[in-house]
Formats: structure tokens, sequence, C-alpha cells
């Protein structure tokens, strides 16, 4: 479904300078700036995953998701999507394909969304029955029978997004990009987008979605792609990341005695809640459970104990520090 082959993207800007006379000199000489934000991206992706692109601030996640919705030309390197070139063929691939991005809206504020939804139902020419079919099955999956009759700058943010999605769905595109779909949502207006997108993808439509909210790649994403600094540095399944960076188990504990900076083989303070109660890192196959409790137990007295996997925080968390360059 989608091809992407040496995929870069440089940046060409001014250099502004640091200090007030850097500032003014730059000015008049305006001086330029190379900013490789992408480079050298390759993967495909094929019909019906969910593929979450994660990775820190700047890493060239919305730089990617442009190039592939066809809104920027990449400096070099090829992308086919839908066997069409995005930014080439740029009125066939819009039909085909939707974009919902938290931080920008394709509502109109001042008209109810219902009255945005038939416009663009008149944009993409979707047949009237098709229209209504498709509509009434996405409002009811997300509820907006009366809100989407208000003007959007009376919904909530969990209202507008509910009906961002709608906007992005109803020409029933087969690939849709989401950029940060659930920003700033509450667990409930999460837990409803997450449960739509999920039913979409049951329908076959692809989903590729940049976020930072690790809540949405264990409930959605099968692979996870993470970039840095423009480079693919994990392209796995979500087990795969975590299991990549061994078997890792956070601990829960309260103690006896007060525990020191403890600095070990294996084992790694994530927290410290107070001299008796920790929240401790610890990599099994350094540093199997049995001999730690033993050892730990000898040496401070357990009271309590509480033992999970490594969190997908902890895991993107050291996979970031482990790139940071
Ligand atoms: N229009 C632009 N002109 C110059 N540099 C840019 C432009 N857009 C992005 N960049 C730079 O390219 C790099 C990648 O940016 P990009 O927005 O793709 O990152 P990101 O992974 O989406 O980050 P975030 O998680 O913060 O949204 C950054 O260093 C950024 O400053």
């Amino acid at each position: 479904m989608i091809e992407v082959r040496n995929l870069t993207k440089t940046y060409r800007t001014h250099e502004r300078g640091h200090t007030l006379r850097e500032v003014a000199q730059n000015l008049i000489r305006r001086p330029m700036k190379e900013v490789r934000a992408v480079n050298e991206l390759s993967f495909a992706v094929e019909q019906g995953e969910m593929v979450a692109f994660l990775g820190p601030n700047g890493a060239g996640k919305s730089t990617t998701l442009k190039m592939l919705t066809g809104v920027l030309h990449p400096t070099s390197g090829e992308v086919r999507a839908l066997g069409l070139v995005p930014w080439k063929q740029r009125r066939q691939y819009v039909g085909r394909i939707g974009a919902v991005f938290g931080q920008k809206s394709q509502l109109l504020w001042d008209i109810p969304p219902a009255d945005a939804f038939y416009m663009n139902k008149a944009i993409y020419g979707v047949p009237d029955r098709a229209y209504k079919a498709t509509l009434d099955e996405l409002v009811g999956l997300l509820e907006v029978g009366d809100v989407m009759r208000k003007p959007t700058r009376q919904l909530s943010l969990g209202e507008r997004m509910k009906c961002e999605f709608i906007m992005a769905m109803l020409h029933r595109p087969e690939l849709v990009f989401l950029d940060e779909p659930t920003i700033g949502l509450d667990m409930i207006a999460k837990e409803n987008i997450r449960g739509f997108i999920r039913s979409m993808n049951r329908q076959g439509v692809t989903f590729i979605l940049t976020t930072h909210d690790l809540g949405d790649v264990e409930m959605l994403a099968e692979r996870v792609v993470v970039i840095n600094h423009g480079e693919i540095v994990v392209d796995d399944s979500l087990s795969g990341l975590r299991g990549r960076l061994g078997d890792k188990k956070s601990v829960r504990i309260t103690t006896e005695a007060a525990v020191p900076d403890i600095g070990q083989e294996g084992l790694q303070i994530l927290e410290r809640i107070g001299p008796h109660e920790l929240e401790l890192g610890i990599d099994t196959s350094s540093l199997p459970l049995k001999r730690f409790i033993r050892e730990f137990n000898e040496a401070y007295g357990i009271i309590d104990m509480a033992i999970e996997s490594l969190p997908i925080e902890a895991v993107m968390k050291q996979l970031y520090a482990r790139e940071a360059r």
C-alpha cells in the first residue's frame, strides 16, 4: 500500500544567530543553514496495518507525514502510496486518503459540523446514498447526533475531535493519516476515539499515526516505527519493542530499612518515593527476580512489593536516551 525509498527532506532556513550582534549581522548577510529533518527513510506498509510513528520532539515525524500526504515535496527519495506519487498526483490521491491533525481543524468555526460534512460530500463527490449510509454509521459509532448540529465553536474539544474524524472519513478513504489524534482529550474521549479507529481498521482502513501518547500506541498500534534524528531506529511490533531492551520489570517496593542510592548491574532506581519506598527497574536477564528478592530482603527487609512489566513509557525513555547523540 505504501512503499518509501530513501526519503529525505532538507529544510533551508536563514540563520538568526544567538547574540544581538549576530542577529543584527545576519539580518544583512542572511546566511543559510540546512536542517536535514528526514534522512534516507525506507519502509513499506501493507493494507490494513496500523502503524505508529514515535520519536522525540523534532525527530522528523511530522515532516515524514507531510511528505506521505503529499503536502510537502521531498528533497530526494521516492514514495508510492495507493499506486500514486502523493505530491505529484495530488488530486487523485486526496480523494482516497483521509487526515486528522489533532492541532488543526478541518471544520468551520461558525457553522455546525453537519453543514461542513455536507460541504465535504460535494467536494469529494460522494453520492447521496453512500453519504447517508456512511454518515449514519459514523454518527452512530461516535454518538454525535445532537452535537453535530451545534456551531463548531460551541463544542468541547472531545466533541470537536469526533466530528473531525467524521469529516475525514466521509468519503471512505482507504488510507488515513493521524497526527496526535487524541491530544488534549480526557480519558473517556480518548477511549471513544481509539475505539472508533479500531473499528475502522477492522473494516480494512490502513492507519498511520504519530503520537506522543503511549496509551494510543498500546491501545492501537501493532507496529511501531521509532524515528530519531530523521532516521528509523526501530521498526518492530510493540511486544518486539519491549523484548528488544531485555526482559525488564518494574518493582514498587517498601522496605524496613532505608535504601541508599544503589547501583548494581541489572538494577536501577526509576523513582524514589521515600527512604523506604522505591520504584525499581530490573533487567531480569542479568539479575533474576529470585536473586533480587533474596538479596534485597536480606539487606533491607521487604514489607511490600508489586512487580509489573516495564511500562512502555520506560521502554521509550530508555530508547530515546540510548539513541541521543
Ligand atoms: N518549515 C521548516 N523549516 C525549517 N526547519 C523545519 C521546518 N519544519 C520542521 N523543521 C525542523 O525539522 C526537524 C524535524 O521536525 P518535525 O516537525 O518533522 O519533527 P517531529 O518529529 O514531528 O516533532 P514533534 O514531535 O515536536 O512534532 C526539526 O529540527 C524542526 O526544527
